[in-house]
């Protein structure tokens, strides 16, 4: 007799994701989509969304893909040094613009007009303060003298514990942490700070990336980091701590793009998100806890409702395509020709 294992969660929510933007959003909305509820759409576009006005657009250029009833994208605005406290008033009072991000000027994929020194935003940071708009934050320093192993406990001690200390009220996501600097970081800071944890630092470390030749889609920012921030990340994100929730980071490049002599940095999940996630919880036999990260976290932190309904995952596995279709282009999926565990249920 075979016996199947399903797994029913409150429907769960995308704290951080890149959907990019043209004729690729019907790829990746359609599949962020599939389950997600909500989803904090990331602002880092060419050009960066800094204003209420493209926040708009950009929505509505998301919700023209015809998503599934149930998703919501949650607008962010893209920090610069231009950026004013009258900026964050106004986006407060859009009811668009949910929460607004830090993007250490050089650090990542398109955060060339990011901010180059905090001090400069001193103001704004206040102004979110006073409103209650989430800070998001891309945790890594950039000078070149900073190994980039090194760059997001760096980022940690010399930026972000002085200004967790200056604005005590200010509620923070350390977004994709990777060390167990920062798991430390957070669970001893107040509960106005939290961190997203992605999947693929759930799945995989350093040496997946680098043993026995340079595997290009593994390479993402902040960068893998050696098995014992691994061990850590996983052991935060199914301890049960509140602290702690589901950020995908999904991050397609098209395949030319990363496989080249200069790849560029991002990992694409929205494929399989929570399929992957559930591996990860199963795997440390803590698969009662998927729902408090995948489902429960996210809203309590950002004071939101949690969904109203249910999704199953059901225990099967299948196999990921070479390839997807992303635009005119193709991206590379996580487990790309590989199997995964579990499905979600039609
Ligand atoms: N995570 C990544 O490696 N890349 C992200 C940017 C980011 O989230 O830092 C991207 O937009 O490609
Ligand atoms: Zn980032
Ligand atoms: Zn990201």
């Amino acid at each position: 007799m075979t016996s199947t294992t399903t797994l029913t969660i409150t429907r769960p929510d995308d704290w951080h994701v890149h959907l990019r933007d043209g004729e690729v959003l019907n790829n990746t909305v359609t599949d962020i989509s599939r389950y997600f509820g909500r989803a904090i759409v990331m602002p880092n576009l060419v050009p960066p969304v800094t204003e209420v006005k493209a926040a708009t657009a950009y929505y509505k250029r998301i919700m023209a893909q015809n998503p599934s009833a149930h998703f919501k994208p949650l607008m962010v605005l893209y920090l610069t040094d231009q950026t004013s406290a009258q900026d964050i008033i106004e986006a407060k009072e859009s009811g668009l613009v949910f929460a607004a991000k830090l993007y250490p000027a050089g650090a990542t994929t398109n955060s060339s007009s990011g901010v180059t020194d905090v001090a400069k935003l001193a103001d704004v940071f206040a102004a979110m303060q006073s409103v209650g708009m989430p800070l998001l934050i891309h945790g890594e320093v950039t000078s070149c003298e900073i190994d980039i192993f090194d760059r997001e406990q760096v980022f940690i001690d010399t930026i972000l514990q002085p200004l967790v200390a200056k604005y005590p009220l200010l509620r923070i996501v350390l977004e994709h942490i990777t060390t167990k600097n920062a798991v430390d970081f957070v669970e001893s800071a107040g509960d106005n700070i939290a961190a997203t944890i992605t999947v693929h630092h759930l799945l995989y470390n350093r040496n997946d990336m680098l043993v026995g030749g340079i595997r290009p889609h593994y390479f993402c920012l902040p960068i893998l980091k050696r098995n014992i921030h691994q061990h850590a990340l996983i052991k935060a994100a199914t301890s049960g701590s509140n602290k702690f929730f589901l950020g995908t980071d999904s991050a397609p490049h098209a395949q030319h793009a990363k496989e080249s002599a200069c790849g560029c940095a991002g990992v694409y999940s929205a494929h399989a998100a929570i399929e992957l996630y559930a591996e990860v919880f199963e795997q440390e036999n803590a698969l009662d806890q998927l729902e408090a990260f995948a489902s429960l976290n996210g809203p309590n932190f950002y004071q939101l409702p949690v969904n109203n309904d249910k999704i199953t995952l059901v225990k099967k596995s299948w196999s990921v395509p070479e390839t997807m279709s992303f635009g005119s282009d193709v991206v590379v999926p996580v487990r790309a020709n590989e199997e995964i565990l579990w499905q979600v249920q039609d």
